[in-house]
């Protein structure tokens, strides 16, 4: 029986997950969609899902019985309320990251969905199902470079919005490094620092665009990611690990190179969408799955308390200057 999915938020990246559910995921049917502004979510279901009812709030379709699980692509701030809300009517959801836009608000989701009895929460951290990552995962995990030492990793994006802040290089777009990092190496971290090089003049001063990021984990490994976010020239996201005997590099995504006019190029994939689309198609099938067969195997409630946490961290990091401390609470079984 196919599973009946709710969207709330069809934005830019929520309107190509309903795409994509209706239209390459096996085993779903997009049955609703919620957006603030209605004639967006009308538009989407015009385009890709004339059957589904647009609702007129989030909770008439988090408690529709048309509905078995809720996808959650609106923008951050209303993540942790919408996740409250999914839990409370036992729905299965899809959250996209950042679970919460607090480590605090996280820890309330962790509490209800224990108090639930059992995981109803997918975080969207999509790293975890590309082809490159899920490669050095194996290669970390089968010890083939022996323990890892150090690492490496820069995530850029071409430019960034007019509403984009100094915080948000942490909280929305540092996240996946730090996810991406937690789940490779399988530990959390214990401090966090960031330095400012020169900013670029191509974005708004107060941004102090690119920042670098020292994480340390548990282990002692020491992890500097580098965030800019108005690289101009690509979307590019880069991850190297050293370990005692060798070193695994995330590779480019595959492109043909083109010889022509004397030079010799590859192309560099311009958004997240782009680069990540096999990807996305992977991790909305995956939840797809886990909803159908009652038990969800994709990043849980307590990888986005971690990633929160930690980014967290960073931004008081940002203002101090100086090296932040990383407390965790105990984890909740749950999540065991
Ligand atoms: N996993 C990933 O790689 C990515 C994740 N994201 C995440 O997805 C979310 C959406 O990002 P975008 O689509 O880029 O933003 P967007 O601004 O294009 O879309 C957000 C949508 O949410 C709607 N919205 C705002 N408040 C709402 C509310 N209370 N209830 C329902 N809808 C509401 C807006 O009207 C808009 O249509 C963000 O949380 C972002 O962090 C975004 C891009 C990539
Ligand atoms: O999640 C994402 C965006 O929300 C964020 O704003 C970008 O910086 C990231 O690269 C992208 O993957």
């Amino acid at each position: 029986m196919s599973v009946r999915l709710g969207f709330i938020g069809t934005g830019d990246l929520g309107a190509d997950h309903v795409r994509r559910c209706a239209n390459i995921i096996s085993g779903a049917t997009v049955s609703a969609l919620y957006n603030r502004t209605q004639s967006r979510a009308e538009d989407v279901a015009r385009q890709f899902a004339p059957e589904a009812r647009v609702t007129a709030t989030p909770e008439e379709l988090i408690e529709s019985p048309q509905v078995d699980a809720v996808v959650i692509s609106s923008a951050s701030q209303t993540h942790e309320d919408l996740v409250l809300k999914a839990i409370q009517a036992g729905k299965y959801v899809f959250c996209e990251k950042p679970l919460a836009t607090t480590a605090e608000g996280c820890v309330r989701i962790l509490h209800a969905e224990s108090a639930a009895g059992k995981r109803l929460v997918q975080v969207g951290f999509v790293r975890v199902y590309d082809e490159g990552y899920l490669n050095l995962k194996s290669l970390i995990d089968t010890k083939a470079i022996g323990s890892v030492l150090m690492a490496h990793a820069a995530h850029r994006n071409p430019t960034s919005g007019p509403h984009y802040t100094r915080e948000m290089l942490m909280s929305e777009t540092l996240i996946h490094d730090v996810n991406t990092f937690h789940w490779l190496l399988g530990e959390s971290f214990t401090a966090a620092q960031v330095l400012y090089p020169r900013s670029t003049s191509k974005a708004d001063a107060t941004l102090q665009d690119p920042q670098l990021v020292i994480l340390e984990t548990e282990s002692g490994v020491l992890i500097d990611v580098e965030v800019f976010v108005n690289c101009q020239f690509g979307y590019d996201v880069q991850c190297a690990l050293i370990g005692e005997s060798g070193e695994v590099r995330l590779p480019e995504p595959a492109r043909a190179t083109v010889r022509r006019n004397g030079q010799n190029h590859t192309a560099i994939t311009m958004g997240c969408k782009e680069r990540f689309e096999a990807a996305y198609d992977r991790e909305l099938q995956a939840f797809v799955d886990g909803v159908a067969a009652g038990k969800l195997t994709g990043p849980d409630s307590w990888a986005g308390y971690v990633a929160s946490a930690t980014t967290d961290a960073c931004i008081r990091a940002q203002k101090s200057g100086k090296r932040e401390d990383i407390r965790l609470i105990p984890q909740p079984d749950v999540y065991r």
